[in-house]
């Protein structure tokens, strides 16, 4: 299959080409989508932080405008990038993930981290730089891991408290140094349920731009210890039989996947895709 979007680091110099905005409150929208001629774009009165030319859509260059606070555009709107993953067309969600996570990464590294002053973007390199001690800046990615953890036909699954109202889902949290992902899987198993694994299974990854993880997602088998929920990280965490599951998430989660997988696996249904 080929792709529609490539990434890559455009000269902001050059006219042209399709603009997506991006304030506080998302992605600017109209009945089109969110991506805007960039010329007509920059002629409204935005207060623009930076620009960044971030890739090629079916072939046309695509940039990211950047700004301090959003303005009112006669038929436009604000929408969050979660809003765009549960609404819109993949591409356009990964264009806007991808835009989401370099805007984020060069608005939060204006300054150098080491010796304070401005950093400057490296040309044609997706890198923020310090003039004054050399020191370059990579955009931020935030290795995670994702764990479906399964007892024959059931599967374990919890609640944060940050989720929909009854929606359960996978255990997940972010690796630490020193830890590779099967290393951070079992400690944050420990953490917030307080049971044991064994026959660690690789499942895939995906980019997670809330605001930068990677996930990289297992199935694990069920080893030992009764289920003890982690005191304010896990609201409540069950054993659910595959024939009869709770609210999922959504559809275009790893998290949903893991368990699409282990279900058809299980029932002996068609194997779901991972979505990118
Ligand atoms: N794509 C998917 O299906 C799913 C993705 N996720 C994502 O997985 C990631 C980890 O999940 P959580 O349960 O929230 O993590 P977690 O179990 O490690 O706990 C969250 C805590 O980790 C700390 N933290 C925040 N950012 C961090 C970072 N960059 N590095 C290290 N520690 C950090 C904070 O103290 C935060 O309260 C999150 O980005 C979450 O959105 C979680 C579930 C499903
Ligand atoms: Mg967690
Ligand atoms: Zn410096």
């Amino acid at each position: 299959m080929i792709s529609r979007w490539t990434t890559a680091v455009l000269d902001t110099a050059l006219p042209g080409g399709w603009a997506v905005a991006r304030s506080p409150e998302g992605f600017l929208f109209d009945d089109n989508g969110a991506l805007f001629p960039r010329e007509w774009l920059k002629r409204q009165d935005l207060s623009i932080l930076a620009e960044h030319g971030i890739g090629h859509l079916d072939g046309e260059p695509v940039y990211l405008l950047e700004l301090h606070s959003p303005l009112d555009i006669p038929g436009c709107n604000w929408k969050g990038l979660r809003a765009f993953m549960l609404e819109d067309d993949h591409t356009l969600y990964k264009v806007l993930g991808y835009a989401a996570q370099i805007g984020t990464w060069a608005r939060e590294h204006r300054f150098c981290g080491s010796c304070g002053k401005h950093m400057g973007q490296i040309p044609l390199e997706r890198a923020m730089y310090c003039d004054a001690c050399e020191l370059r800046h990579y955009p931020r990615i935030s290795p995670s891991m994702i764990v479906l953890i399964t007892r024959g036909d059931e599967v374990l699954l919890a609640r944060s408290p940050r989720f929909v109202t009854g929606v359960y889902s996978t255990l997940a949290g972010f690796a630490e140094p020193g830890e590779s992902a099967e290393d951070c899987l079992v400690r944050e198993v420990r953490e917030e349920v307080s049971i044991e694994v064994k026959n660690i299974q690789y499942m895939g990854s995906q980019c997670w731009p809330f605001p930068h993880s990677m996930m990289l997602g297992f199935h694990a088998e069920y080893a030992g210890g009764d289920i003890v929920p982690q005191e304010d990280e896990i609201e409540d965490a069950q054993w659910f039989n595959v024939h009869d599951l709770p609210p999922l998430p959504a559809s275009r989660s790893i998290a949903r996947y893991l368990i699409d997988l282990y279900v058809a696996r299980r029932l002996g249904h068609a194997e779901p895709v991972l979505p990118g």
